[in-house]
């Protein structure tokens, strides 16, 4: 079964779709004939819609989709010749909510709320259209690039260069003295969520781990060993690839880069322990429950889906700071 995403925006509407099989993005007919038994996912300007009663995602078959364009005055062509970008002038957010009975919000909120296999299908859905809609044209004829049916790539007509979605690597850490964890926050991150040590990776893993490490904490690591990857939609698309490192015993003295931390502390097992098991810990800190969280479990995406979790050697179907964690607590 094909999965498919629309998104509108302003006035405008835009849809695209997640397709599970490789053949049909390549293949246009295949792929205009799978949209008829397709499931649909509906962003508002890359916000995707929650239903306000039952906190799921809104998914549509292709024929109650469009029933749901009819309403809106728009038509078959839409779809047809707007997988990823498509017009309406008459489509009004929230008109359109009230008539779905959701609301359209932001994606860090929704991923708090959906369920894994929900929140990693709206994280690689809202990727793909941030995508799309930052490669409108060619860099180098700077004609506007036509995507294929499936949205897995752009071409330029006038010198056919194609574009791929791209994701870029990250790394994220968990660096540990044997007893304790190192947690860091950013001034961005919501009041009380810390996370492991994270950054872009120029070069190498090796070498982001122990430029991130020296940067912005002042430690010198060691025994990097990797653990697990996810797809993650912030700022534009990443591959967070994470790993362990240690520090020598005695050697844990922390020295905070203010200008890329807001703080950076270690923590111990139990510490940890307890915050995994907060249940939807947004919502706790908003109420003041609890001063430390970690980001929430409905985060994976390709992890989650493929390889399936019976053929996964050492992989956990935990986001990669959870599963670095818990890792790191049973060694
Ligand atoms: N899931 C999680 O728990 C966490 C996820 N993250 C993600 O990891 C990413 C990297 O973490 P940071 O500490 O912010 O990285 P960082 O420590 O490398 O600092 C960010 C800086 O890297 C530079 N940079 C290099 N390549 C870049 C690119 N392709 N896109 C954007 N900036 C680039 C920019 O100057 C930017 O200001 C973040 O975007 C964030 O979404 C970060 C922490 C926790
Ligand atoms: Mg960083």
């Amino acid at each position: 079964m094909s999965l498919y995403c629309g998104i509108t925006r302003r006035r405008k509407s835009f849809w695209c779709y997640r397709l599970l099989s490789t053949y049909l993005k390549e293949d246009d007919d295949a792929c205009k004939k799978a949209q008829q038994t397709g499931t649909f996912y509906l962003f508002h300007n890359l916000a995707p819609l929650v239903q306000k009663s039952e906190h799921q995602y809104l998914e549509s078959r292709f024929f109650k989709l469009l029933l749901l364009l009819g309403t809106f005055g728009q038509h078959m062509q839409t779809i047809e010749d707007s997988v990823l970008i498509g017009c309406s002038e008459q489509q009004e957010k929230p008109e359109m909510e009230t008539e779905l009975k959701g609301s359209f919000i932001g994606l860090r909120k929704a991923l708090f709320q959906l369920n894994v296999k929900n929140a990693s299908l709206l994280s690689t859905a809202q990727a793909l259209l941030h995508w799309h809609d930052a490669h409108q044209f060619c860099s180098r004829s700077r004609q506007p690039t036509k995507k294929n049916v499936a949205g897995s790539k752009r071409v330029c007509p006038s010198n056919k260069i194609i574009y791929y979605p791209q994701m870029a690597p990250v790394v994220i850490t968990l660096v540990s003295d044997g007893t304790q964890c190192l947690l860091v926050r950013q001034s961005s991150f919501p009041k009380g969520m810390y996370s492991a040590l994270a950054g872009f990776c120029d070069n190498s893993l090796e070498e982001a781990i122990w430029r991130e490490a020296a940067e912005e904490v002042g430690l010198e690591v060691e025994r990097l060993q990797y653990s697990a990857s996810q797809h993650w939609p912030f700022p534009n698309g990443t591959l967070m690839i994470a790993c362990h490192a240690t520090v020598k015993p005695g050697q844990t003295e922390i020295q905070v880069n203010l200008r890329e931390l807001e703080a950076a502390a270690w923590f111990s097992h139990n510490e940890v322990a307890t915050a995994l098991r907060k249940d939807n810990p947004y919502f706790q800190q908003q109420n003041g429950a609890f001063p430390f969280w970690l980001p929430p479990p409905p985060t994976t995406t390709q992890v989650s889906h493929y390889p399936p979790a019976d053929k996964r050697s050492g992989w956990k179907n935990q986001p990669v700071l959870s599963c670095l964690l818990s890792s790191d607590q049973a060694t």
